[in-house]
């Protein structure tokens, strides 16, 4: 048995002046977590929702919100998060070298699991320290494309970070994200991945019901074949 596969469809890809029903039609097709993208406009050249928004659609929904930080300061981010409702907090190793520790610790003192994310030109290496710490966070998130917009193309490059890591760390979340479909999600599913993060492949799809749960096969299937 492997890690429990968890689909997030990225929201990114979601009517965003519908946001509330297009969470609810992606839960009601299978959907486990909802990827939340918070861009700040500085970390990448592009700028989306912040914890206003998460406030507004966690009165709609329970669903675990699994969000992705790119912004320079996560920490500034910690507290309105938490109190928007959160509940996963992945932040950026590149920006967080300084105090990944007292970020760590402060995201699990508001309640929401801290994971940690790196950028496709960032060594593995660099997650180790904050898998291992003292204060370990529960996911890292693996860049399949360069964080920043939806509907790029999967990188399979970064595959070989995945395999490292699952390798190291058999229980360990791992998340992937951009790029991610049909035709690229058993790649990185025999790679180790177990958190499949999709935007365009999922809200582009005629069905996708059909592709949430093909995503899932994918994950479960390559774990058998482990
Ligand atoms: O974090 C990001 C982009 O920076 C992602 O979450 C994308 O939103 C995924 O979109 P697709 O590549 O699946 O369309
Ligand atoms: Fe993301």
């Amino acid at each position: 048995m492997g890690v429990a596969a968890k689909i997030a469809p990225s929201m990114l890809s979601s009517d965003f002046a519908n946001l509330a029903s297009e969470a609810k039609r992606m839960l009601s097709l299978g959907a486990d977590w909802l990827h939340m993208d918070i861009m700040d406009g500085h970390f990448v050249p592009n700028l989306t929702i912040g914890a206003p928004v998460i406030e507004s659609l966690r009165k709609h929904t329970t669903a675990y919100l699994d969000c992705h930080l790119m912004v320079t300061n996560p920490l500034d981010y910690v507290d309105p998060m938490g109190k928007a409702g959160a509940s996963g907090f992945t932040f950026h190793v590149e920006v967080s070298k300084e105090n990944w520790q007292e970020l760590v610790q402060k995201i699990k003192a508001k309640g929401m699991r801290p994971g940690v994310a790196l950028k496709p030109g960032t060594p593995i290496e660099e997650v180790y320290p904050l898998v291992e710490g003292e204060h370990p966070v529960e996911m890292v998130l693996v860049m399949t494309v360069e964080p920043g917009f939806g509907g790029q193309k999967f990188m399979p490059e970064t595959m070989e970070k995945v395999r490292v890591l699952r390798k190291k760390y058999p229980s360990l979340d791992i998340e992937v994200d951009g790029g991610l479909g049909p035709s690229t999600v058993d790649v990185a599913a025999s790679a180790g991945a177990n958190c499949i993060v999709a935007g365009s492949s999922v809200f582009g799809a005629s069905e996708p019901g059909q592709v949430i749960s093909l995503l899932r096969k994918s994950v479960q299937g390559a774990q058998q074949n482990n």
